[in-house]
């Protein structure tokens, strides 16, 4: 059976076959793509995660969805110590109580374009333990990292394996092994609990601290981490900031276990691990306006005719292969910001070309604007065909408000019979001939997308 790659990435890929599977590396987007085709379908896969590449933050490093894991520091350990001075040999317990770690806190950019800056192992600073003399120890240093506006944060919850308890074994009967469960979970509770002290030296044996109630504060940040709800943010605005992994608390030092029994406490808390959470970063671009069109049809020469930004234009497809924004100023001091993508080409759901997961840049997007090169044999079935991958991308998303520009009009006699015949062919089609090469009827554009942009917002 005849095997065949679908993958038309322009960048550089290596595959492997394995029986009658192809498996293919992209390294341009880092993207792990399994392509099988047989006599009857096509099956065309693309895995969730692009693994991190290094921090480098050239265009080529493009990231936009990626897993990271955030761990907030830990608490400093609490002191056991007691005041001692010349004829003070047994003074009171003086012990400071350890400083909390750090947080892990995401904050939205609007200088940052992609999320090759994140790292995948985002750390924040321990807490340092608590000093005899009641010093106590400092807090841990928090982390910020800037990741761009529009991105999506959220957790993914990993399975608890040691939530799994024991079978005492099959011949036991319900008693019995009830009463083995009582035993196991009392050890473990002891075992637990003896594991958050610290000792005084070669004080372990003596400490008994099995009955020793623990503070309340320390009860209850423990009930927080444990029931903390599932995080999930979208950080749209500039400085925007979210909490993605809370530092442990410090423990508490040895005066805080003095009592009515024991006014020598030889033992102080642990400071509580920080906050481990996996999260699923996924950035959409927030722009007013995206544009849609196949590979050539001059989006980005329409970008640069109407905006600010300067991506590459090339007569061959698949150039521009990242999104770029354009800010477009209006006489007025108006703005509206336009994406644009890679393009789009028929089977783009099935990852073909580019696949469809750069349209996740214009799915925000309250208006787009369609692209179509209006010199190519009919062009209407151009649209129709950009429309249907929209909608099978997300459906609905070609109900959008749109508007079509019938880009490289200036191309002769072809470009103008084709545009008079789709207006009559589509009489109430919202179109505007253009040339972006030669940047004709752009402002004509400019201001109906305008039009458009404010209807939506109101
Ligand atoms: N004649 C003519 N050519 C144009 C016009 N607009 C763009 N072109 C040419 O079309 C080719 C493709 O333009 P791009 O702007 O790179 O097209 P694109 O849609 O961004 O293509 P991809 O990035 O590959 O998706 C270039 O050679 C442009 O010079 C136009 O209005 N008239
Ligand atoms: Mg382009």
């Amino acid at each position: 059976m005849a095997v065949t790659v679908v993958i038309a990435h322009r960048a550089r890929v290596a595959g492997r076959i394995i029986g009658e599977r192809v498996v293919a590396y992209s390294c341009r987007r880092q993207v792990h793509t399994e392509s099988q085709i047989d006599e009857s379908q096509e099956v065309v896969r693309e895995t969730a995660w692009t693994p991190h590449t290094g921090g480098k933050k050239s265009g080529r490093n493009f990231i936009d969805r990626m897993r990271c894991t955030a761990i907030g520091g830990s608490g400093g350990n609490g002191c056991v110590s007691f005041f001692r001075d010349v004829f003070v040999p047994r003074g009171p317990a003086d012990g400071g109580d350890g400083g909390s770690g750090g947080d892990v806190w995401l904050e939205a950019d609007s200088s940052e374009t992609s999320l090759s800056c994140v790292k995948q192992w985002l750390k924040a600073r321990p807490g340092s333990n608590g000093r005899g003399k009641s010093m106590h120890g400092a807090r841990g240093s928090d982390i910020t990292i800037k990741v761009p506006q529009g991105t999506i944060v959220r957790q993914i919850l990993v399975e608890n394996k040691e939530a799994r308890t024991e079978d005492p074994g099959l011949g036991a009967d319900r008693s019995s092994r009830f009463l083995a469960d009582l035993e196991t979970q009392m050890a473990r509770r002891a075992e637990d609990k003896a594991s958050l002290f610290v000792h005084y030296p070669r004080w372990e044996d003596r400490n008994d601290v099995s009955n020793i109630r623990l503070p309340a504060e320390f009860k209850a940040f423990r009930w927080a981490m444990a029931n903390a709800p599932p995080l999930s943010a979208d950080l749209t605005s500039h400085g925007q900031r979210v909490l993605v992994a809370r530092g442990g608390l410090g423990g508490m030092g040895n005066p805080h276990f003095i009592g009515a029994e024991d006014r020598q406490p030889h033992y102080a808390l642990r400071g509580l691990a920080g906050q481990t959470r996996v999260l699923d970063l996924e950035l959409k671009t927030i722009a007013d306006v995206g544009l849609v069109g196949m590979p050539n049809a001059g989006k980005s020469t329409f970008l640069r005719a109407v905006s600010n930004a300067h991506p590459k234009v090339a007569a061959y497809p698949f150039t521009t292969l990242n999104p770029y924004i354009g800010t477009v100023a209006y006489d007025d001091a108006a703005q509206i910001t336009v994406a644009d993508i890679p393009g789009l080409v028929p089977g783009a759901h099935r990852n073909v070309g580019l696949g469809h997961a750069f349209l996740r840049h214009v799915e925000r997007s309250r208006v787009l604007v369609f692209i179509v090169d209006v010199s190519r044999p009919e062009p209407w079935r151009d649209l129709q065909m950009l429309r249907d991958e929209l909608d099978l991308y997300r459906s609905g998303l070609s109900a959008r408000p749109s508007l079509v520009v019938c880009n490289k009009a200036d191309a002769g006699d072809v470009a103008r019979r084709n545009f008079e015949a789709w207006r009559l062919i589509a009489p109430d089609l919202n179109m505007v001939p253009v040339s972006a090469m030669l940047g004709k009827n752009i402002r004509k554009a400019t201001h109906a997308v305008r039009q458009m942009v404010e209807s939506s917002r109101m």
